[in-house]
């Protein structure tokens, strides 16, 4: 007889408690596996297509939709979280998926970011400038790059979204989904177009030959009928190069980024919104 004291007899009314986690345990893996069978036949529908399997609108349909719904005591960012792993699960069942990420070193946000949006189990690999990250997605070698918030101080050699190849490569996705509080934030790039959730955020390049100041860009624009939350300027000799976050999911066809008079209007991709994190 090995001599391993038995466990103290739970009181009666804990054993009836964890016999009712027990069964509700059971319940959750049973829809588990049913809902993963039914991202094995989404994976095997062609209507789908070929390219990455991830579409973050529709995950940010999905948690928009439970966060509306949700009620008790389980913070709504441990829904967001149980999620993120759900989401990555059935990504993973739908085809090999990895990121390269441009993270100053380990421990920085981007780094941080992508561990807490794609999970623990995704490849990730670590790259020593943006560029190399979109290298790695543009040669396949990695599905998605995760690149930091593009800044009016950004030195040319990171300032990445200024020489993004879209509509080759393009954003489809801003970190985190539910904002955090202390303001880190980045941004995914694929080499599939981003997908609508319902609340977008579109980010357009404009270049003009000359100098332009902030509020003639930002009056023209207004005027075009966009609104823009942000809007980060930067000036070379010979132009200005600006970045505006534009409400809503815009085609590149949209009458009015056709009417700016700028000569480039480049969409770099789109974002769903994020969702307002809980009070600290
Ligand atoms: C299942 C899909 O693929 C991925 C996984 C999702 C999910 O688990 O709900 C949602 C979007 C995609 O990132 C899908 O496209 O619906």
């Amino acid at each position: 007889m090995p001599d391993t004291p038995a466990l103290p007899p739970a009181a009666p009314e804990i054993a009836a408690l964890r016999a009712e986690i027990d069964a509700i345990d059971d319940a959750m893996h049973d829809l588990l596996m049913e809902r993963s069978q039914v991202v094995g036949r989404l994976a095997g529908s062609r209507a789908k297509g070929s390219g990455s399997p991830l579409r973050p609108g529709r995950e940010a349909v999905v948690l928009r939709r439970l966060l509306a719904r949700h009620t008790g005591p389980l913070g709504r960012d441990r829904i967001v979280r149980i999620w993120r792993e759900v989401f990555m699960a059935s990504t993973a069942i739908q085809g090999a998926f990895s990121v390269a990420v441009f993270s100053a070193d380990a421990h920085a946000d981007e780094a941080r970011l992508t561990r807490e949006h794609f999970g623990p189990i995704t490849p990730v690999r670590l790259h020593p400038t943006p560029f190399r990250a979109l290298a790695a997605v543009s040669d396949g070698e990695a599905s998605v790059a995760v690149l930091p918030m593009p800044s009016e101080g950004d030195p040319a050699e990171t300032a990445w979204w200024a020489l993004l190849d879209a509509p080759r490569l393009q954003v489809v996705a801003r970190l985190p989904f539910m904002a955090a509080n202390d303001g880190a934030g980045a941004l995914v790039v694929a080499p599939t177009p981003p997908d609508p959730s319902g609340e977008d955020r579109t980010l357009v390049l404009l270049e003009a030959a000359n100098r332009v100041s902030r509020t003639a860009i930002a009056h023209t624009l207004a005027e075009a009928g966009l609104s823009v939350p942000s809007l980060l300027l930067a000036r070379s000799e010979d132009g200005t190069l600006a970045l505006a976050e534009i409400e809503g999911f815009l085609a590149p066809g949209d009458p009015r980024l056709a009417a700016l008079p700028w000569p480039r209007r480049t969409i770099l991709g789109a974002y769903a919104a994020p969702v307002a994190g809980d009070p600290a």
